[in-house]
């Protein structure tokens, strides 16, 4: 497996917000990391990407240990994060920022041509959809084994979400990126995903074949409210490749 998390309980000092998560990206594999406000998505991801510290768990990348890597080291293991302030410097230009990253091996502007024009522009002046592109541009240019992405389509025009996911997919299929979506917009999550972990109060509510969800709406919705399933491992159907968890249970 390329990026396993397992049994991590994670939060902030000595609360933890999300507890016993298993999730696994494999290599090539989008899979999106749904659910309500609050759940506790982006504690996840914060805490794959090493900016905070599971209390309890293990985060593995292509087999090694990742668990207590800090961020700024994670790109060396092959692992890159774009979170939602998008870690661009904001008075440098597209050019300067691009320049800035290390062992490069593919050409930012193949990934994001629309940056071309903008070389010479402060990133702090680019419009948000290009400051998703460049930061996108930056973290895939070195051709990263996985990548964590927390709300990529936030505040974007959709042909930019639009633009930004085919870079994702082509990524995927091209050298097998392995990619981990936290989305609100769920169904431009599931156009490209091809599985889904939905947490609700911090505990997987729903975990499934993206296929499965896209054809039944209903699912997301009932994980979302807390009525993904009667009971842990409850199993809706036979090869329905969905499982809905014991709902929402707590603060454990
Ligand atoms: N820095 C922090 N310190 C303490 N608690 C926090 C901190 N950041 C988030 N939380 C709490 O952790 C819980 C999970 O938050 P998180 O941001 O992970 O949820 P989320 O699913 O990403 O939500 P959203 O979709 O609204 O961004 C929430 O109850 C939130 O209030």
């Amino acid at each position: 497996m390329l990026l396993e998390i397992s049994k991590v309980t994670t939060g902030y000092g000595r609360m933890p917000v999300v507890w016993d998560l298993d999730l696994t990206v494999a290599e090539g594999e989008i899979v999106a990391l749904l659910g309500p406000n609050g759940a506790g998505k982006t504690t996840a991801l914060l805490t794959a990407g090493g900016f905070l510290r599971p209390m309890s768990g293990t985060i593995t990348l292509d087999g090694a240990s990742i668990t207590a890597v800090p961020p700024y080291r994670l790109s060396r293991h092959g692992l890159a994060a774009v979170t939602d302030d998008r870690a661009l410097l904001p008075s440098l230009t597209v050019q300067e920022n691009l320049a800035l990253v290390r062992n490069r091996r593919s050409d930012p502007l193949a990934l994001f041509p629309e940056l071309e024009r903008l070389m010479g522009r402060r990133a702090g002046l680019l419009s948000g959809g290009e400051q998703q592109m460049l930061a996108l541009a930056r973290a895939l240019c070195s051709r990263p084994k996985a990548i964590l992405l927390d709300e990529l389509s936030q505040g974007l025009a959709p042909l930019v979400v639009e633009r930004c996911l085919k870079a994702l997919t082509d990524a995927a299929a091209e050298w097998g990126l392995g990619v981990l979506l936290v989305e609100q917009n769920v169904s431009e999550a599931l156009k490209v995903a091809d599985r889904a972990c939905v947490l609700s109060h911090g505990r997987v509510a729903l975990e499934s074949d993206a296929a499965s969800l896209r054809e039944d709406t209903g699912l997301i919705e009932s994980s979302y409210l807390g009525e993904a399933g009667a009971g842990p491992g409850t199993d809706p159907g036979p090869g329905s490749g969905t499982t809905a968890r014991g709902g929402s249970a707590g603060s454990g």
